[in-house]
């Protein structure tokens, strides 16, 4: 139905060879974030090959090349230590040194939507430094993926036990495996 888009072509062409010649720890064609309304200001974190890119944290400098070279958009100007594209901004930072920064560096008020797909240790203290550094507001949904494999179970405690969050999981498998993983939705109520 329809022209694909170059972008849904790149993504097509990724899943393809990722179930065909080598697996890679993109989110995939089965989970995909297709679940979520649509975001203006969203924040992902880990980045990787850039497959479910907007603005993203990725501090492995081989992966944010990548995304240099994929993004389609013109390099619109090199700030200090990140770069900014028409629709993607990427910092090759850690998610702890940078959240705190959001809002200074970027002009960040709040965001929409945070997709959390980095290291899975690391989804519990930023979420929480997320919260304390107001960076989310009544809303705001937080998107967690590999809750179930590799798993991240001091954080899906924490969502699902806050009252602070309405959680819903939506179960899918590890991209490109029979694995069961899912993707864990966490609406924030302030
Ligand atoms: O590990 C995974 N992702 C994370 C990458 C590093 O992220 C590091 N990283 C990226 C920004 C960033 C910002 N601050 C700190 C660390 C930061 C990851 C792993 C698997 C997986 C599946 C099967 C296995 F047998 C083993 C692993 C699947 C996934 O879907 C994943 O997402
Ligand atoms: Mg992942």
């Amino acid at each position: 139905v329809g022209e694909r888009r170059p972008s849904q072509r790149v993504i097509q062409a990724i899943d393809q060879f990722c179930r065909q010649k080598e697996w890679a720890m993109n989110v995939g064609d089965e989970k995909g974030m297709h679940h979520v309304v649509n975001p203006a200001t969203v924040l992902e974190l880990g980045t990787y090959c850039g497959y479910s890119t907007l603005i993203t944290l990725e501090f492995n400098p081989h992966y944010a090349q990548l995304l240099y070279e994929s993004t389609e958009s013109e390099r619109v100007h090199k700030p200090k230590r990140c770069d900014v594209f028409f629709q993607v901004q990427l910092v090759e930072e850690a998610s702890g040194d940078w959240i705190p920064k959001m809002r200074t560096e970027f002009g960040v008020e709040t965001f929409d939507l945070v997709f959390l797909d980095h290291w899975k240790d690391r989804y519990l203290p930023d979420t929480k430094l997320l919260e304390d550094c107001g960076l989310l507001r009544k809303g705001s949904v937080l998107l967690a993926d590999n809750v179930i494999f590799p798993g991240t179970p001091e954080y899906l405690e924490y969502v699902r036990s806050s009252p602070q969050y309405e959680s819903q999981y939506f179960q899918s498998h590890l991209e490109y495996t029979k694995v069961e993983d899912g993707l864990e939705k966490s609406v924030y109520l302030d």
